[in-house]
Protein backbone atom coordinates (compact mmCIF):
# COMPACT_ATOMS: atom_id res chain seq x y z
CA UNK A 1 0.00 0.00 0.00
CA UNK A 2 1.08 3.37 -0.82
CA UNK A 3 1.05 6.10 1.94
CA UNK A 4 -1.72 7.99 1.70
CA UNK A 5 -1.64 11.35 0.28
CA UNK A 6 -3.76 14.83 -0.38
CA UNK A 7 -5.15 16.37 -3.15
CA UNK A 8 -2.22 18.17 -3.90
CA UNK A 9 0.37 15.41 -3.94
CA UNK A 10 -1.73 13.55 -6.22
CA UNK A 11 -2.30 16.20 -8.65
CA UNK A 12 1.55 16.98 -8.44
CA UNK A 13 2.42 13.32 -8.70
CA UNK A 14 -0.04 12.56 -12.15
CA UNK A 15 1.83 15.59 -13.77
CA UNK A 16 5.21 14.37 -13.19
CA UNK A 17 7.90 14.47 -16.12
CA UNK A 18 11.21 14.72 -13.91
CA UNK A 19 12.75 15.41 -11.12
CA UNK A 20 15.93 16.06 -10.07
CA UNK A 21 17.85 15.20 -6.50
CA UNK A 22 17.86 18.60 -5.13
CA UNK A 23 14.06 18.73 -5.61
CA UNK A 24 13.60 20.80 -8.55
CA UNK A 25 11.00 19.39 -10.89
CA UNK A 26 9.28 19.50 -14.17
CA UNK A 27 5.69 19.59 -14.37
CA UNK A 28 2.98 18.95 -16.93
CA UNK A 29 1.16 21.74 -17.91
CA UNK A 30 -2.69 21.27 -18.82
CA UNK A 31 -3.99 24.64 -19.43
CA UNK A 32 -2.51 28.22 -20.18
CA UNK A 33 -4.55 31.11 -19.74
CA UNK A 34 -3.13 34.38 -21.20
CA UNK A 35 -3.90 37.99 -20.86
CA UNK A 36 -2.61 41.31 -22.33
CA UNK A 37 -0.01 42.26 -18.97
CA UNK A 38 1.92 39.64 -18.41
CA UNK A 39 2.37 37.91 -22.31
CA UNK A 40 4.06 40.58 -24.30
CA UNK A 41 7.84 40.04 -23.51
CA UNK A 42 6.83 36.12 -23.23
CA UNK A 43 5.49 36.24 -27.19
CA UNK A 44 8.46 38.73 -28.29
CA UNK A 45 10.44 36.02 -26.54
CA UNK A 46 9.49 32.96 -28.74
CA UNK A 47 9.64 35.65 -31.76
CA UNK A 48 12.94 36.56 -31.02
CA UNK A 49 14.26 32.68 -30.98
CA UNK A 50 12.05 31.52 -33.96
CA UNK A 51 10.08 29.12 -31.70
CA UNK A 52 6.46 28.45 -32.27
CA UNK A 53 3.52 27.91 -29.10
CA UNK A 54 3.91 24.10 -28.38
CA UNK A 55 0.44 23.69 -27.71
CA UNK A 56 -1.85 26.67 -28.89
CA UNK A 57 -4.59 24.20 -28.37
CA UNK A 58 -4.15 24.37 -24.55
CA UNK A 59 -3.89 28.17 -24.22
CA UNK A 60 -6.37 30.49 -24.00
CA UNK A 61 -6.13 34.39 -24.44
CA UNK A 62 -8.27 36.87 -23.15
CA UNK A 63 -8.25 40.62 -22.85
CA UNK A 64 -9.28 41.82 -19.14
CA UNK A 65 -6.97 44.60 -17.63
CA UNK A 66 -7.02 47.19 -19.79
CA UNK A 67 -10.19 46.99 -21.55
CA UNK A 68 -13.03 49.80 -21.02
CA UNK A 69 -16.22 49.25 -19.44
CA UNK A 70 -17.94 51.75 -20.45
CA UNK A 71 -20.86 51.22 -22.76
CA UNK A 72 -19.09 52.89 -25.76
CA UNK A 73 -15.86 50.55 -25.48
CA UNK A 74 -16.05 49.88 -28.92
CA UNK A 75 -14.70 53.26 -30.32
CA UNK A 76 -11.28 51.74 -28.95
CA UNK A 77 -9.01 52.47 -26.10
CA UNK A 78 -7.91 56.26 -25.60
CA UNK A 79 -4.85 55.29 -22.87
CA UNK A 80 -2.03 54.81 -26.03
CA UNK A 81 -0.35 52.20 -22.90
CA UNK A 82 -3.81 50.63 -22.39
CA UNK A 83 -4.37 50.39 -26.20
CA UNK A 84 -0.72 48.77 -27.00
CA UNK A 85 -1.27 45.83 -24.39
CA UNK A 86 -4.10 44.80 -26.56
CA UNK A 87 -3.43 45.45 -29.81
CA UNK A 88 -0.47 43.36 -28.67
CA UNK A 89 -2.05 40.25 -27.25
CA UNK A 90 -4.29 40.35 -30.55
CA UNK A 91 -1.41 40.24 -33.13
CA UNK A 92 0.31 37.71 -30.76
CA UNK A 93 -2.76 35.21 -30.48
CA UNK A 94 -2.68 35.29 -34.27
CA UNK A 95 0.73 34.97 -35.12
CA UNK A 96 0.84 32.20 -32.57
CA UNK A 97 -2.36 30.43 -33.91
CA UNK A 98 -3.95 30.80 -29.77
CA UNK A 99 -7.61 31.24 -29.54
CA UNK A 100 -8.06 34.89 -28.63
CA UNK A 101 -11.56 36.53 -27.53
CA UNK A 102 -11.20 40.33 -27.82
CA UNK A 103 -12.93 42.90 -26.10
CA UNK A 104 -15.78 42.66 -28.83
CA UNK A 105 -16.52 38.63 -27.98
CA UNK A 106 -19.46 37.73 -25.98
CA UNK A 107 -16.74 35.17 -23.99
CA UNK A 108 -14.35 37.70 -23.13
CA UNK A 109 -14.17 38.56 -19.77
CA UNK A 110 -11.63 38.37 -16.87
CA UNK A 111 -9.39 35.24 -17.29
CA UNK A 112 -10.54 33.57 -13.66
CA UNK A 113 -14.58 33.86 -14.89
CA UNK A 114 -13.78 32.59 -18.63
CA UNK A 115 -11.85 29.53 -17.90
CA UNK A 116 -13.97 28.06 -16.24
CA UNK A 117 -17.69 29.37 -17.99
CA UNK A 118 -15.88 27.40 -21.25
CA UNK A 119 -14.91 24.11 -19.33
CA UNK A 120 -11.02 24.77 -20.01
CA UNK A 121 -10.80 24.53 -16.59
CA UNK A 122 -11.52 21.26 -15.28
CA UNK A 123 -10.79 18.92 -12.43
CA UNK A 124 -7.46 17.27 -11.92
CA UNK A 125 -5.52 20.02 -14.70
CA UNK A 126 -2.72 21.28 -14.01
CA UNK A 127 -3.40 25.24 -14.86
CA UNK A 128 -0.90 28.62 -15.13
CA UNK A 129 -1.64 32.04 -15.79
CA UNK A 130 0.66 34.93 -15.91
CA UNK A 131 -1.47 36.71 -12.82
CA UNK A 132 -1.88 35.48 -9.28
CA UNK A 133 -5.57 35.42 -9.15
CA UNK A 134 -4.99 32.12 -10.70
CA UNK A 135 -5.28 30.43 -7.49
CA UNK A 136 -9.17 31.11 -8.15
CA UNK A 137 -9.14 27.59 -10.79
CA UNK A 138 -8.39 25.31 -7.56
CA UNK A 139 -11.95 25.74 -6.82
CA UNK A 140 -12.28 22.77 -9.25
CA UNK A 141 -9.66 20.72 -7.74
CA UNK A 142 -6.99 22.05 -10.14
CA UNK A 143 -3.47 22.59 -9.44
CA UNK A 144 -3.58 26.10 -10.77
CA UNK A 145 -1.29 28.89 -10.01
CA UNK A 146 0.36 32.30 -10.68
CA UNK A 147 3.49 32.41 -12.72
CA UNK A 148 5.73 35.18 -14.11
CA UNK A 149 6.31 36.63 -17.29
CA UNK A 150 9.79 34.47 -18.14
CA UNK A 151 7.55 31.48 -17.22
CA UNK A 152 4.64 32.39 -19.34
CA UNK A 153 7.56 32.12 -22.15
CA UNK A 154 8.74 28.85 -20.93
CA UNK A 155 4.81 27.11 -20.76
CA UNK A 156 3.92 28.81 -23.87
CA UNK A 157 7.35 27.16 -25.75
CA UNK A 158 7.53 23.73 -24.21
CA UNK A 159 4.21 23.30 -22.08
CA UNK A 160 6.05 22.62 -18.83
CA UNK A 161 7.33 24.60 -15.81
CA UNK A 162 9.59 23.91 -13.43
CA UNK A 163 8.80 24.15 -10.27
CA UNK A 164 9.14 22.63 -5.94
CA UNK A 165 6.89 21.10 -4.25
CA UNK A 166 5.28 23.43 -2.28
CA UNK A 167 3.90 22.04 1.45
CA UNK A 168 0.60 21.10 2.15
CA UNK A 169 -1.94 23.07 4.46
CA UNK A 170 -5.20 21.88 5.42
CA UNK A 171 -8.20 25.11 6.20
CA UNK A 172 -11.13 23.17 7.21
CA UNK A 173 -14.40 25.17 7.85
CA UNK A 174 -17.31 23.26 9.70
CA UNK A 175 -20.69 24.15 10.33
CA UNK A 176 -23.05 26.22 8.58
CA UNK A 177 -22.75 29.75 7.48
CA UNK A 178 -25.70 32.05 8.59
CA UNK A 179 -28.08 33.74 6.38
CA UNK A 180 -26.48 37.00 4.80
CA UNK A 181 -22.78 35.79 5.47
CA UNK A 182 -21.01 34.50 2.18
CA UNK A 183 -17.86 32.31 0.76
CA UNK A 184 -16.13 36.38 0.82
CA UNK A 185 -16.43 36.34 4.68
CA UNK A 186 -15.39 32.83 4.97
CA UNK A 187 -12.26 33.72 2.87
CA UNK A 188 -11.60 36.85 4.52
CA UNK A 189 -11.72 35.58 8.17
CA UNK A 190 -9.55 33.10 7.15
CA UNK A 191 -7.17 35.46 6.20
CA UNK A 192 -7.66 37.53 9.03
CA UNK A 193 -6.48 34.55 11.13
CA UNK A 194 -3.69 33.11 9.07
CA UNK A 195 -2.13 36.62 8.05
CA UNK A 196 -1.02 37.24 4.58
CA UNK A 197 1.75 35.26 4.91
CA UNK A 198 0.50 32.59 6.91
CA UNK A 199 0.03 30.38 3.58
CA UNK A 200 3.76 31.08 2.12
CA UNK A 201 5.34 27.80 1.42
CA UNK A 202 1.83 25.76 0.95
CA UNK A 203 -1.26 25.17 -1.41
CA UNK A 204 -3.77 25.13 0.79
CA UNK A 205 -6.89 22.82 0.59
CA UNK A 206 -10.18 24.04 1.88
CA UNK A 207 -12.52 21.38 3.56
CA UNK A 208 -15.43 20.99 5.89
CA UNK A 209 -18.86 21.14 6.00
CA UNK A 210 -19.54 24.61 5.15
CA UNK A 211 -16.89 24.52 1.98
CA UNK A 212 -18.92 20.97 0.31
CA UNK A 213 -22.31 23.13 0.85
CA UNK A 214 -21.04 26.71 -1.21
CA UNK A 215 -21.54 26.80 -4.78
CA UNK A 216 -19.18 27.08 -7.66
CA UNK A 217 -19.03 30.35 -7.30
CA UNK A 218 -19.14 30.79 -3.76
CA UNK A 219 -15.42 27.92 -4.04
CA UNK A 220 -13.90 29.87 -6.73
CA UNK A 221 -14.23 33.26 -4.67
CA UNK A 222 -12.21 30.99 -1.58
CA UNK A 223 -9.73 29.99 -3.81
CA UNK A 224 -9.34 33.41 -5.57
CA UNK A 225 -7.69 34.85 -2.25
CA UNK A 226 -5.83 32.19 -1.17
CA UNK A 227 -3.17 34.55 -2.35
CA UNK A 228 -4.08 37.33 -0.26
CA UNK A 229 -3.18 34.48 2.53
CA UNK A 230 0.23 34.02 0.87
CA UNK A 231 -0.41 30.60 -0.17
CA UNK A 232 0.66 29.33 -3.61
CA UNK A 233 -2.43 28.01 -4.46
CA UNK A 234 -6.02 27.00 -3.20
CA UNK A 235 -7.71 23.17 -4.12
CA UNK A 236 -10.71 21.86 -2.66
CA UNK A 237 -12.03 18.17 -4.04
CA UNK A 238 -14.32 18.37 -6.94
CA UNK A 239 -17.31 16.78 -5.86
CA UNK A 240 -21.27 16.68 -7.56
CA UNK A 241 -21.42 20.34 -7.13
CA UNK A 242 -18.10 20.62 -9.31
CA UNK A 243 -19.49 17.47 -12.21
CA UNK A 244 -23.05 19.55 -12.19
CA UNK A 245 -21.12 23.06 -13.14
CA UNK A 246 -18.34 21.64 -15.53
CA UNK A 247 -20.88 19.28 -17.69
CA UNK A 248 -21.99 20.53 -20.80
CA UNK A 249 -19.81 23.57 -20.52
CA UNK A 250 -18.22 24.23 -24.53
CA UNK A 251 -15.07 22.72 -23.81
CA UNK A 252 -15.79 20.07 -21.35
CA UNK A 253 -15.37 16.30 -22.74
CA UNK A 254 -18.51 14.57 -23.68
CA UNK A 255 -19.87 10.98 -24.24
CA UNK A 256 -17.50 8.35 -23.45
CA UNK A 257 -14.29 11.06 -22.79
CA UNK A 258 -16.93 12.44 -19.87
CA UNK A 259 -17.58 9.06 -18.34
CA UNK A 260 -13.20 8.21 -18.02
CA UNK A 261 -12.87 11.48 -16.53
CA UNK A 262 -15.56 11.13 -14.02
CA UNK A 263 -13.83 8.03 -13.00
CA UNK A 264 -10.67 9.84 -12.91
CA UNK A 265 -12.37 12.68 -10.89
CA UNK A 266 -13.84 10.80 -8.52
CA UNK A 267 -10.29 9.97 -7.15
CA UNK A 268 -9.35 13.37 -6.87
CA UNK A 269 -9.54 13.60 -2.68
CA UNK A 270 -7.30 13.70 0.13
CA UNK A 271 -6.74 10.39 1.54
CA UNK A 272 -7.88 8.99 5.05
CA UNK A 273 -4.56 9.96 6.80
CA UNK A 274 -2.82 11.70 4.24
CA UNK A 275 0.00 14.35 6.25
CA UNK A 276 -0.92 18.13 6.46
CA UNK A 277 2.17 20.46 7.50
CA UNK A 278 -0.33 22.94 9.02
CA UNK A 279 -3.85 22.80 10.31
CA UNK A 280 -6.38 25.50 10.71
CA UNK A 281 -9.99 25.28 11.89
CA UNK A 282 -12.66 27.94 11.71
CA UNK A 283 -16.52 27.39 12.56
CA UNK A 284 -18.78 28.92 9.90
CA UNK A 285 -21.61 29.28 12.08
CA UNK A 286 -19.65 31.95 14.51
CA UNK A 287 -18.67 34.07 11.51
CA UNK A 288 -19.87 37.59 10.93
CA UNK A 289 -19.93 39.17 7.31
CA UNK A 290 -16.59 40.70 7.53
CA UNK A 291 -15.13 44.05 5.77
CA UNK A 292 -11.74 45.17 5.80
CA UNK A 293 -10.73 48.87 7.22
CA UNK A 294 -6.69 49.02 6.56
CA UNK A 295 -4.61 48.19 3.52
CA UNK A 296 -3.93 44.78 3.48
CA UNK A 297 -6.49 41.75 3.18
CA UNK A 298 -5.36 40.67 7.08
CA UNK A 299 -6.60 43.81 8.43
CA UNK A 300 -10.78 42.71 8.87
CA UNK A 301 -13.03 42.90 11.26
CA UNK A 302 -16.91 42.03 12.33
CA UNK A 303 -19.43 44.56 10.75
CA UNK A 304 -20.72 45.16 14.70
CA UNK A 305 -16.78 45.69 14.69
CA UNK A 306 -14.45 48.90 15.45
CA UNK A 307 -11.40 50.43 13.54
CA UNK A 308 -8.83 48.58 16.09
CA UNK A 309 -6.22 50.85 17.80
CA UNK A 310 -2.97 49.97 16.87
CA UNK A 311 -1.88 51.05 20.24
CA UNK A 312 -2.85 48.11 21.62
CA UNK A 313 -0.24 46.03 19.01
CA UNK A 314 2.76 44.97 21.18
CA UNK A 315 5.49 44.69 18.12
CA UNK A 316 6.64 48.46 17.35
CA UNK A 317 6.55 47.27 13.61
CA UNK A 318 3.38 46.04 13.12
CA UNK A 319 2.52 49.27 15.27
CA UNK A 320 3.37 51.73 13.05
CA UNK A 321 2.80 49.60 10.57
CA UNK A 322 -1.18 49.32 11.04
CA UNK A 323 -0.64 53.08 12.20
CA UNK A 324 -0.06 54.03 8.58
CA UNK A 325 -2.61 52.36 7.11
CA UNK A 326 -5.55 54.01 9.59
CA UNK A 327 -4.10 57.15 8.15
CA UNK A 328 -4.19 56.35 4.53
CA UNK A 329 -7.50 55.05 4.84
CA UNK A 330 -8.36 58.72 6.93
CA UNK A 331 -9.81 56.16 9.54
CA UNK A 332 -9.32 57.11 13.52
CA UNK A 333 -9.38 54.00 16.14
CA UNK A 334 -12.87 53.24 17.55
CA UNK A 335 -14.92 54.00 15.07
CA UNK A 336 -17.61 51.65 14.56
CA UNK A 337 -17.95 50.03 11.07
CA UNK A 338 -21.25 51.17 10.42
CA UNK A 339 -20.50 54.98 10.85
CA UNK A 340 -18.05 54.57 7.75
CA UNK A 341 -19.38 56.55 5.13
CA UNK A 342 -18.88 55.64 1.05
CA UNK A 343 -17.98 57.21 -1.77
CA UNK A 344 -18.12 54.65 -4.47
CA UNK A 345 -19.33 50.95 -4.13
CA UNK A 346 -17.49 48.60 -6.72
CA UNK A 347 -19.57 44.78 -7.47
CA UNK A 348 -17.46 42.58 -9.89
CA UNK A 349 -13.80 41.04 -10.02
CA UNK A 350 -12.72 37.75 -10.20
CA UNK A 351 -13.43 37.23 -6.47
CA UNK A 352 -16.94 38.53 -7.25
CA UNK A 353 -18.35 39.37 -10.71
CA UNK A 354 -20.12 36.34 -11.38
CA UNK A 355 -23.55 35.46 -11.82
CA UNK A 356 -24.51 34.32 -8.47
CA UNK A 357 -22.42 37.72 -6.67
CA UNK A 358 -24.98 39.75 -8.82
CA UNK A 359 -28.23 37.65 -8.05
CA UNK A 360 -27.27 38.39 -4.50
CA UNK A 361 -26.44 42.15 -4.69
CA UNK A 362 -29.95 42.79 -6.98
CA UNK A 363 -32.04 40.82 -3.82
CA UNK A 364 -30.62 43.24 -1.50
CA UNK A 365 -31.06 46.33 -4.02
CA UNK A 366 -34.28 45.67 -5.54
CA UNK A 367 -37.29 48.27 -4.90
CA UNK A 368 -34.53 50.44 -3.30
CA UNK A 369 -32.31 53.22 -4.43
CA UNK A 370 -28.84 54.36 -4.55
CA UNK A 371 -27.50 56.69 -1.81
CA UNK A 372 -27.42 60.26 -3.56
CA UNK A 373 -23.74 60.51 -1.62
CA UNK A 374 -22.89 57.28 -3.72
CA UNK A 375 -21.67 56.25 -7.03
CA UNK A 376 -21.77 52.69 -7.61
CA UNK A 377 -21.46 50.39 -10.39
CA UNK A 378 -21.96 46.69 -11.27
CA UNK A 379 -19.15 45.31 -13.75
CA UNK A 380 -20.17 41.59 -14.84
CA UNK A 381 -16.96 39.38 -14.70
CA UNK A 382 -17.54 38.11 -18.33
CA UNK A 383 -19.73 38.79 -21.44
CA UNK A 384 -21.75 35.55 -20.28
CA UNK A 385 -22.35 36.33 -17.24
CA UNK A 386 -23.59 39.66 -18.25
CA UNK A 387 -25.47 37.97 -20.86
CA UNK A 388 -27.06 35.50 -17.96
CA UNK A 389 -27.68 39.18 -15.61
CA UNK A 390 -30.01 40.76 -18.30
CA UNK A 391 -31.39 37.37 -19.63
CA UNK A 392 -32.70 37.42 -15.87
CA UNK A 393 -33.11 41.10 -15.68
CA UNK A 394 -30.81 41.70 -13.09
CA UNK A 395 -29.27 44.86 -15.01
CA UNK A 396 -33.10 46.83 -14.55
CA UNK A 397 -32.73 46.10 -10.97
CA UNK A 398 -29.65 47.83 -10.85
CA UNK A 399 -30.48 50.68 -13.23
CA UNK A 400 -33.54 51.02 -12.10
CA UNK A 401 -31.81 51.83 -8.48
CA UNK A 402 -29.11 54.08 -9.83
CA UNK A 403 -26.40 51.86 -10.22
CA UNK A 404 -24.06 51.89 -13.39
CA UNK A 405 -24.39 48.84 -15.63
CA UNK A 406 -20.85 48.06 -17.19
CA UNK A 407 -19.28 46.25 -20.09
CA UNK A 408 -17.26 43.14 -18.49
CA UNK A 409 -13.32 43.67 -17.58
CA UNK A 410 -11.48 43.66 -14.45
CA UNK A 411 -12.09 47.36 -14.07
CA UNK A 412 -11.74 49.32 -10.79
CA UNK A 413 -10.40 46.06 -8.90
CA UNK A 414 -7.12 47.69 -10.28
CA UNK A 415 -6.92 50.96 -11.45
CA UNK A 416 -5.55 49.79 -14.83
CA UNK A 417 -7.89 51.05 -17.03
CA UNK A 418 -10.54 54.46 -17.14
CA UNK A 419 -12.28 53.18 -13.43
CA UNK A 420 -10.39 54.16 -10.39
CA UNK A 421 -11.07 56.07 -7.29
CA UNK A 422 -10.14 59.90 -6.90
CA UNK A 423 -7.74 60.30 -4.28
CA UNK A 424 -9.67 60.15 -0.99
CA UNK A 425 -12.32 58.27 -1.99
CA UNK A 426 -13.49 55.56 -0.26
CA UNK A 427 -14.70 52.62 -1.56
CA UNK A 428 -16.80 49.19 -0.46
CA UNK A 429 -15.19 46.73 -3.12
CA UNK A 430 -15.88 43.19 -4.00
CA UNK A 431 -12.53 42.76 -5.60
CA UNK A 432 -9.57 41.31 -3.62
CA UNK A 433 -6.79 43.79 -2.62
CA UNK A 434 -7.15 46.63 -0.92
CA UNK A 435 -3.20 47.69 -1.04
CA UNK A 436 -2.43 51.55 -1.01
CA UNK A 437 -3.13 53.17 -4.04
CA UNK A 438 -4.53 49.70 -5.37
CA UNK A 439 -8.14 51.55 -6.98
CA UNK A 440 -6.68 54.85 -7.86
CA UNK A 441 -3.84 57.37 -6.25
CA UNK A 442 -5.14 57.42 -2.25
CA UNK A 443 -7.92 55.49 -2.86
CA UNK A 444 -9.29 53.82 0.06
CA UNK A 445 -11.02 50.28 -0.22
CA UNK A 446 -12.95 48.27 1.60
CA UNK A 447 -13.02 44.44 1.02
CA UNK A 448 -16.80 43.54 1.50
CA UNK A 449 -19.18 40.46 -0.18
CA UNK A 450 -21.34 41.32 -2.91
CA UNK A 451 -24.50 41.37 -0.72
CA UNK A 452 -22.42 43.42 1.46
CA UNK A 453 -21.70 46.32 -0.87
CA UNK A 454 -24.72 46.35 -2.46
CA UNK A 455 -26.22 47.01 0.95
CA UNK A 456 -23.62 49.94 1.65
CA UNK A 457 -24.44 51.71 -1.79
CA UNK A 458 -27.74 51.69 -0.93
CA UNK A 459 -27.54 53.23 2.53
CA UNK A 460 -24.37 55.53 1.95
CA UNK A 461 -22.12 53.20 5.15
CA UNK A 462 -21.68 49.77 5.90
CA UNK A 463 -24.99 48.22 7.69
CA UNK A 464 -24.93 44.58 8.91
CA UNK A 465 -26.80 42.38 6.09
CA UNK A 466 -28.11 40.38 8.48
CA UNK A 467 -30.45 42.74 9.63
CA UNK A 468 -31.45 44.08 6.00
CA UNK A 469 -35.10 43.91 4.46
C1 LIG B 1 -1.75 42.45 -13.75
C2 LIG B 1 -1.52 41.15 -13.05
C3 LIG B 1 -0.12 40.73 -13.24
C4 LIG B 1 -1.96 41.19 -11.59
C5 LIG B 1 -1.80 39.87 -10.86
O1 LIG B 1 -0.93 39.04 -11.14
O2 LIG B 1 -2.49 39.60 -9.94
C6 LIG B 1 -3.42 41.63 -11.46
O3 LIG B 1 -4.31 40.74 -12.02
C7 LIG B 1 -3.76 41.87 -10.02
O4 LIG B 1 -4.79 41.43 -9.57
O5 LIG B 1 -2.98 42.57 -9.35
S1 LIG C 1 -10.20 41.20 -11.52
FE1 LIG C 1 -8.60 42.11 -10.26
S2 LIG C 1 -7.62 40.45 -9.18
FE2 LIG C 1 -8.78 39.59 -10.87
S3 LIG C 1 -7.33 39.38 -12.53
FE3 LIG C 1 -8.36 41.35 -12.78
S4 LIG C 1 -7.05 42.81 -11.70
FE4 LIG C 1 -6.40 40.78 -11.02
Amino acid sequence: MSAPRTLYDKIFDDHLVDRQDDGTCLLWIDRHLVHEVTSPQAFEGLRMAGRKVRHPEKTLAVVDHNVPTSPDRKLGIKNEESRIQVEALAKNAKDFGVEYYSENDIRQGIVHIIGPEQGFTLPGMTIVCGDSHTSTHGAFGALAHGIGTSEVEHVLATQTLIQRKAKNMLVRVDGTLPEGVTAKDIILAIIGEIGTAGGTGYVIEYAGEAIRALSMEGRMTICNMSIEGGARAGLIAPDETTFAYVKDKPRAPKGKAWDMALDYWKTLKSDDGAHFDKVVVLNAANLPPIVSWGSSPEDVVSVLGVVPDPAAIADETKRASKQRALDYMGLKAGTRITDIELDRVFIGSCTNGRIEDLREAAKVVEGKSVNPRVNAMIVPGSGLVKEQAEAEGLDKIFIAAGFDWREPGCSMCLAMNDDRLKPHERCASTSNRNFEGRQGYKGRTHLVSPAMAAAAAIAGHFVDIREWN
